[in-house]
C-alpha cells in the first residue's frame, strides 16, 4: 500500500478533527462506478427521511432521528416543538436537582441515579456514561435486564441508606417492555420495604400514554418526559432518553448534539468522494457483497469506548438484520458486529482475525490523544500511548498482510463532541446502507417472536405451576394434563425446581424425572 494510496483515499474533516481511512479495504474504480446509480438513490432516500417521508414504512412511521441535533430540520412546527421544548424542560428539571430545589422528600439531594431500562432505552445512557461520564456530577447505575441477582447487586451498591438520595428513571419508549416493568417493580419493592414513596423518587421518559406513562402519573411520579414514535430505540440516544440522563449527569450535552449535527452536515453534501458515512456504507457493502459476507469488528483503541463496539452491534443488527427487502423479498440481510477493545483483544481472539477464517473486516478507531496531563516513559523514549499507537498500527499492518481489510475512523480525542459525531457517522452510515441493499432499518419485527415465545412460556409455566401436587409426575404427565408441549413442561418443572417450588427426582433421563409439591 503506497502513501499515495492512502493519501487519496483518506477523508478529512479538519474542522471536526475527524478523518476515515479506507485504503485498505481496496474499493476499486469499478466497483465504485457501478455502485454510482444506487449510491445516488441512496442521497435521495435520506433526503426524503430528513423530510418527514415515512422512511419505516411497516410501521408507517417517519424517521426523525437527524432533526434531533437539529431541529430546524424537522418537517413542521408541531415536530420542531417535540424537540425543542423537552429539551428545554429536561435541562431545567436537571437545574433544579442540582441545586436542590427538586429534592428527595426525606431532605437532602439526589446523589445518584438508578436507570431502569432495556435496549435503546439503555445502551445509550451506557455508553454515553462510560465514554464522557468521567466529569459527571451524579454516578449512574443501570437495571438493564430482569435478572433478580443482577437487580440485587446494583441494589446492594446503592445500600438501604442510599435509597433515600436516588433518583429513579424509568425509560421505555413503549412503556410496555417486561424487564423494564419488572425492574421497576423490583425498584418500588426496595422502595416500599424501606418505607419511602417510590413515586417521589421517580421520573419515567416514555410516550404518551403509555402503560408507563400511566403507571408514573398514578404513582405521583416528580415529572415525566415525552418520547416520540419517530425515534427508534437505537437511536434514541440524542433525545429524552439519552438526554434526560445525560443531564441528570451533569453532563454537557450540547457540544454531544454540535458533534453530530456537524457530522449531519458534512454528511448530508452528495458527493460521494468526501462523505465519510457513504463511503463506510460502501465498504460494508464492498466487504460483505451487499448481502453481509463479512462481519464488522469494531476495536477502538481507547477504554471509554470500549461500549461502542456494542452501541454499534445493537445499532447495526436491529437496523440492518432484515429478513425481507422493501419490496418483500426473502434476503435475510444483516452484518455481524461484535468488539471491545484494542489493544485488549490483541490478546483473545485477533489471533483469528490474523490466521484464521477470513469472514470479516476491522474498524479500528484510532484516538489520537493518549491522556490528558503529564505523562511518563515506561521505557527510556517510549510512552504507553506510544504502545497504544504503534499495537494499532502494528495490528492493522498485521492483518492487511494476511489479506484482511479495514477501516480505521480517527478523531481527536474522547469528549461530547466527537461521541456525538462517532454516533452521528455510523447512524447514517446505516441509513445508507440500508437504501444501497434496499430494506427498512427502522423496524425489528424479529425481536417480536421472541417476546411472544416468552410470553406464551409465562403461560405454561403458571399452567405447570397449577398442576403440581404432593404426588410425583413427569414432565409428559403434565405436559397431557395442561396440553403443553412436554419439553416446554420439563423446562418449567426445572425453573420451578432450582428456585426452591417443588422438589424434583431424576430418572435415568429427563422424560422420566418426577415432580411433586
Ligand atoms: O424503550 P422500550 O420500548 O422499552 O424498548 C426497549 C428495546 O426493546 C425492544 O424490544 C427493541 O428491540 C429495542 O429496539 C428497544 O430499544
Amino acid at each position: 500500500m503506497s502513501f499515495d494510496t492512502y493519501s487519496a483515499s483518506v477523508i478529512r474533516y479538519p474542522e471536526l478533527g475527524f478523518s476515515l481511512d479506507s485504503s485498505l479495504m481496496d474499493l476499486d474504480a469499478s466497483f465504485l462506478a457501478e455502485m454510482e446509480p444506487k449510491v445516488a438513490k441512496a442521497f435521495d432516500d435520506m433526503k426524503a427521511l430528513e423530510s418527514g417521508a415515512i422512511a419505516n414504512p411497516d410501521e408507517g412511521r417517519m424517521v426523525g432521528h437527524y432533526w434531533l441535533r437539529q431541529p430546524s430540520l424537522a418537517p413542521n412546527d408541531e415536530l420542531r416543538a417535540q424537540i425543542t421544548e423537552p429539551l428545554t424542560a429536561l435541562k431545567e428539571f436537571a437545574e433544579q436537582v442540582h441545586t436542590g430545589r427538586v429534592a428527595p422528600p426525606g431532605g437532602g439531594q439526589f446523589r445518584r441515579i438508578l436507570l431502569i431500562g432495556i435496549g435503546g432505552s439503555a445502551l445509550g445512557p451506557q455508553l454515553v456514561n462510560d465514554a464522557i461520564g468521567d466529569q459527571a456530577r451524579l454516578p449512574i447505575l443501570f437495571f438493564d435486564n430482569t435478572d433478580p441477582a443482577g437487580i440485587d447487586r446494583t441494589l446492594a451498591s446503592i445500600g438501604k441508606e442510599g435509597l433515600a438520595t436516588t433518583l429513579v428513571l424509568v425509560i421505555s419508549k413503549s412503556g410496555g417492555t417486561p424487564e423494564t416493568r419488572n425492574g421497576m417493580v423490583e425498584a418500588k419493592a426496595a422502595y416500599d420495604a424501606a418505607g419511602l414513596d417510590f413515586g417521589k423518587h421517580a421520573v419515567a421518559v416514555t410516550g404518551t400514554g403509555s402503560k408507563l406513562d400511566k403507571f408514573a402519573d398514578e404513582h405521583g411520579f416528580i415529572t415525566r418526559f415525552p418520547m416520540e414514535d419517530w425515534v427508534g430505540g437505537r437511536t434514541s440516544v440524542m433525545s429524552t432518553v439519552g438526554l434526560v440522563p445525560a443531564s441528570l449527569q451533569g453532563l454537557d450535552i450540547d457540544p454531544f448534539l454540535e458533534g453530530a449535527a456537524a457530522m449531519d452536515a458534512e454528511t448530508r453534501k452528495t458527493d460521494a468522494s468526501t462523505n465519510a458515512a457513504m463511503r463506510l456504507a460502501l465498504c460494508w457493502y464492498a466487504a460483505g457483497n451487499g448481502k453481509g459476507e463479512k462481519d464488522m469488528v469494531v476495536l477502538p483503541y481507547k477504554d471509554s469506548l470500549v461500549l461502542f463496539s456494542k452501541y454499534l452491534q445493537q445499532l447495526v443488527m436491529e437496523s440492518l438484520g432484515k429478513e425481507l427487502d422493501l419490496d418483500g423479498n426473502k434476503v435475510n440481510q444483516g452484518i455481524a458486529v461484535y468488539g471491545n477493545k484494542g489493544s485488549t483483544d490483541q490478546h483473545a481472539y485477533v489471533q483469528q482475525l490474523r490466521d484464521g477464517v477470513p469472514n470479516f473486516f476491522a474498524t479500528f478507531i484510532e484516538v489520537r490523544k493518549g491522556r490528558d496531563g503529564d505523562t511518563i516513559e515506561v521505557e527510556p523514549g517510549s510512552t504507553s500511548a506510544d504502545y497504544l499507537q504503534g499495537f494499532l498500527r502494528g495490528t492493522r499492518k498485521a492483518l492487511y498482510q494476511s489479506g484482511r481489510g479495514s477501516i480505521t475512523l480517527s478523531i481527536p480525542e474522547v469528549n461530547p463532541f466527537q461521541l456525538g459525531l462517532l454516533i452521528g457517522l455510523f447512524e447514517r452510515a446505516v441509513s445508507f446502507y440500508a437504501s444501497l441493499v434496499n430494506i427498512n432499518a427502522y423496524h425489528q419485527p424479529g425481536v417480536e417472536a421472541g417476546k411472544k415465545a416468552a410470553a406464551d412460556f409465562l403461560d405454561v409455566l403458571n399452567g405447570v405451576r397449577s398442576r403440581i401436587t404432593a404426588d410425583a409426575k413427569t414432565a409428559g404427565d403434565i405436559a397431557y394434563e395442561i396440553d403443553a408441549d412436554p419439553e416446554d413442561v420439563y423446562h418449567c418443572l426445572n425453573h420451578l425446581a432450582a428456585n426452591g417450588e417443588v422438589q424434583s427426582s431424576l430418572g435415568k433421563e429427563p422424560n422420566e424425572d418426577t415432580f411433586s409439591l
